[in-house]
């Protein structure tokens, strides 16, 4: 079966720091542990009131993953404002994931209607390669909504699985994981690699991987963060990689 790599989001261990303005928990400290346990990459997703990851915490974790690191992948995720796309040009991540967010929400709900955004995602997608990083677009499981990402020169989508990860019945989530199944094989022939993320847990994960085997890569964070806070760091890496379908 392909190997789906897993991006652990760092975003929940950031926003737990900042409650007191403390140095801890650390991101750069968990992102290590992470790493070390076998995670394949970091992903940020930095919102402009820095509620969570600080652009500090950005420049930082560039310099930790390219001096200890090399070889693994730093995913950074945001909605292209010249903010966001400069801090990108700064950091020249291994990929960027453009999310249609608006700056007041509380967390991403929805992907891009990457038909009407065409122009706003070519051109970031185009600044973007530019520097040297793989683009992926955020999108919902809807064929026509994947098959406009490749459109714009993107290398991935990354479907949102907030609508699987937040239906419990079985024939909900069943209805769910045929959308993205569907959407994913279009994504997939459209000449697409293929991530997901968004409210992936241990219990879901292994349905996910088993209706769509080509997910390149996963990124967790709220979830893989409440389980550290049980199994810690390491073995909840462990945990996650073996939902992913590595031989751990
Ligand atoms: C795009 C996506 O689904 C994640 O990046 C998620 O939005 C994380 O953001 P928060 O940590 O702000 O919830
Ligand atoms: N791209 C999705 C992500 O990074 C993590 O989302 P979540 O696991 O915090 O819901």
């Amino acid at each position: 079966m392909p190997l789906t790599k897993l991006s652990v989001n760092v975003n929940a261990i950031a926003q737990l720091r900042n409650r007191r303005d403390l140095p801890w928990p650390s991101v750069t400290g968990l992102s290590a542990i992470a790493l070390d346990a076998g995670a394949y990459g970091i992903t940020v997703h930095p919102r402009p009131d820095e509620r969570h990851i600080r652009r500090s915490d950005v420049t930082k974790l560039t310099a930790m993953l390219r001096a200890d690191w090399p070889g693994r992948e730093f995913n950074i995720e945001g909605y292209p404002t010249e903010e966001f796309l400069s801090l990108c040009e700064t950091a020249r991540p291994d990929q960027v994931t453009l999310v249609p967010d608006d700056p007041a929400q509380a967390t991403s709900d929805h992907g891009w209607d990457t038909i009407a955004h065409r122009e706003l995602l070519s051109e970031a997608t185009a600044r973007i390669h530019g520097f040297g990083a793989r683009v992926s677009i955020f999108v919902d499981a809807d064929p026509a909504m994947a098959t406009g990402a490749a459109a714009h020169g993107a290398d991935r989508v990354e479907f949102y699985t907030g609508p699987y990860g937040h239906t419990f019945d079985a024939a909900g989530k069943a209805a769910e994981l045929d959308k993205l199944k569907v959407s994913a094989e279009a994504a997939r022939d459209a000449g697409l690699a293929i991530n997901a993320g968004h409210d992936l847990t241990l219990d879901n994960l292994p349905a996910l991987k088993a209706a769509v085997p080509f997910i390149a890569e996963v990124s967790i964070g709220h979830a893989l963060t409440a389980d550290a806070l049980i199994y810690g760091m390491a073995e909840t890496i462990r945990r996650y990689r073996a939902a992913c379908g590595e031989a751990v």
